[in-house]
């Protein structure tokens, strides 16, 4: 029989979550190419998984900043993970950076995980940092893209909720953001608008992240 489930296009597919990594000593070895999608709380990074894999709820959402508190790893599923048989990338959603509707220290926990991971992890060949279309780029996205700058970690910029501001306001938040990071030298050129809401902007999303991990079949 021929395997075929690496011909099946990546996001037309369903995926599937496979670990939630609480700290750094339980992230699994590294494998497969890892996305990962950064941004302050609430900013829609678990919407906009689950937007990209067509599946509500496979990521947990919430009005509450501060939902997602663990590194939490999504596949393309009908792999078994042993060598060999390694699913062809994997998706990372985040706890979020900034402020959460938490315990002091233990957003700090989460903020330093994900910080730690960002500057460690061979594998993780782009982060997606995600801009509430309603706020820009503020200081502690500032103090990522530093990070990410200082990591050598490559990034790219990608504007969420654009659903909540009016066309012209995305094409002016487009160009101003564009302005702000065109000197950081790990940032990859060209930000993505998107709504998960209004399903906007998810196949330019898709044909960058398949592109990155090295993938041509994925509508
Ligand atoms: N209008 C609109 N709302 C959105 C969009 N994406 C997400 N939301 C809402 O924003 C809220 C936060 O979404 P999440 O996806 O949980 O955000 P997150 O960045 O994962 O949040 P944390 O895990 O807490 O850091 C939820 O109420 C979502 O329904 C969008 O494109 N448009
Ligand atoms: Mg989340």
């Amino acid at each position: 029989m021929t395997d075929n489930k690496n011909d099946k296009p990546l996001f037309g597919r369903p995926w599937t979550f496979i670990r939630g990594v609480p700290s750094l000593k339980f992230l699994p070895p590294e494998g497969p190419l890892e996305v990962a999608f950064a941004g302050r709380s609430n900013v829609g990074k678990s919407s906009l998984i689950n937007a990209l894999v067509s599946h509500k709820g496979l990521a947990r959402t919430s009005n509450t900043p501060g939902r997602t508190q663990e590194l939490n790893y999504f596949v393309p599923e009908g792999y078994s993970g042993e060598a060999g048989d390694l699913p062809p990338m994997a998706l990372v959603d985040m706890p979020g950076y900034g402020y959460a509707q938490a315990p002091k220290d233990q957003v700090d926990a989460w903020t330093k995980l994900v910080f730690d991971y960002l500057r460690g992890r061979a594998t993780l060949k782009r982060v997606y940092v995600l801009i509430d279309s309603r706020h820009g780029v503020k200081k502690n996205d500032d103090e990522v893209l530093d990070l990410l700058d200082k990591a050598a970690v490559s990034y790219q910029i990608v504007l969420t909720k654009t659903d909540k501001i009016k066309p012209p306001a995305v094409i002016k938040l487009l160009a101003d953001t564009a302005e702000k990071i065109k000197k950081r030298p790990a940032a990859y050129p060209g930000i993505i608008a998107s709504s998960s809401e209004k399903s906007e902007g998810l196949d330019d999303l898709r044909e960058a992240i398949a592109q990155t991990v090295g993938i041509t079949n994925w509508k």
